[in-house]
């Protein structure tokens, strides 16, 4: 189903990322792995090479914090594939003590991994047209309390990528920009949900943590993968949000504006 085409993967190395990557590779793309840790990142590109044979794969080190790297890693990967049809700008951290940090990777990470794909990807450009898949989180749905910054990074995604898949649609790029919004799921960044030294002042919220985990469950990556699959391959999805979680699969219906926000009306 993908045969031909080129995904570019960031935070590969690793958890959703490396499962995101596998599937890509099932169904017949060439996938660029971009993270941070070169020394995982290298090892995931062996392992997929003995799966899935020589060629397919390519490591690049990448911080998707910083623009010369993530531009290196467009341009990298366009000299070893000659294009790029699918971005899944996944990386991301959690870290409510450096929240700078959190900021800088999360969102603004996200934010230039979509300004690089477009320029990329969109057929003014030369491009081939494709899709971009942002992962948000259900704390991009609503309020995580023990992770206020990382709720604030993961509802800037949301907003940002929603808007951004209008701007595609209105200037005829041909890109769509869909977002992925899973719940907890089983990778090294929910260990830090219990770690003081990454919740910072909200360590003392570790029972509602604790009890979110009990109330949502853990997702295995696999699963979510099937989800980055669908909004990848159904080209009728722009602008959508998929919202993963154990219970359902299920796409965020909004409200068409402003004026249908459930409201409780106050007299001024
Ligand atoms: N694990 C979970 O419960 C959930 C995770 N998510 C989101 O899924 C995405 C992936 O998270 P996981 O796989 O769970 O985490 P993970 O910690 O297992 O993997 C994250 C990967 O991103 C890489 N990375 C970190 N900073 C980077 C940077 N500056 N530049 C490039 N790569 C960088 C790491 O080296 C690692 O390989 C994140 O955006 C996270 O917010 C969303 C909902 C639930
Ligand atoms: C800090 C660790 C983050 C782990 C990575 C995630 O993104 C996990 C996100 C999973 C679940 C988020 C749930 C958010 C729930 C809110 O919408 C709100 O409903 C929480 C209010 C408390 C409650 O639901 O009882």
């Amino acid at each position: 189903m993908l045969n031909g085409k080129v995904a570019i993967v960031t935070g590969a190395a690793q958890g959703l990322g490396r499962s995101f990557c596998d599937i890509l590779l099932q169904n017949g793309a060439r996938v660029a792995l971009l993270d941070v840790n070169e020394v995982l990142g290298k090892e995931v590109k062996d392992d997929f090479e003995k799966k899935y044979g020589p060629d397919k794969t390519q490591f690049i080190k990448c911080d998707v914090s910083k623009d010369e790297d993530f531009k290196d890693g467009f341009q990298k990967t366009v000299e070893k594939f000659s294009g790029v049809d699918i971005v899944c700008n996944n990386a991301g951290i959690v870290d409510e003590k450096n929240w700078e940090k959190t900021i800088s990777i999360n969102l603004a990470g996200v934010v230039r991994g979509t300004y690089l794909a477009l320029d990329c990807m969109k057929k003014e450009n030369g491009g081939r047209g494709g899709v971009i898949v942002n992962v948000a989180s259900l704390a991009g749905l609503g309020p995580l309390p023990p992770a206020p910054i990382y709720t604030a990074t993961k509802h800037g995604v949301m907003g940002f990528s929603r808007a951004m898949a209008a701007v595609s649609e209105l200037t005829g790029a041909g890109v769509r920009i869909n977002i992925l919004c899973p719940s907890f799921v089983s990778t090294d960044l929910l260990s830090t949900f219990h770690q003081e030294e990454k919740t910072g002042q909200f360590f003392c919220l570790k029972d509602l943590s604790a009890s979110l985990l009990e109330k949502y469950g853990v997702l295995e990556p696999a699963v979510v993968a099937k989800g980055l699959f669908l909004l990848v391959t159904d080209e009728s999805k722009n602008g959508e949000v998929l919202l993963i979680s154990r219970e359902r699969a299920a796409f965020v219906v909004f409200p068409k504006g402003t004026g249908e926000l459930p409201c409780v009306p106050v007299s001024l």
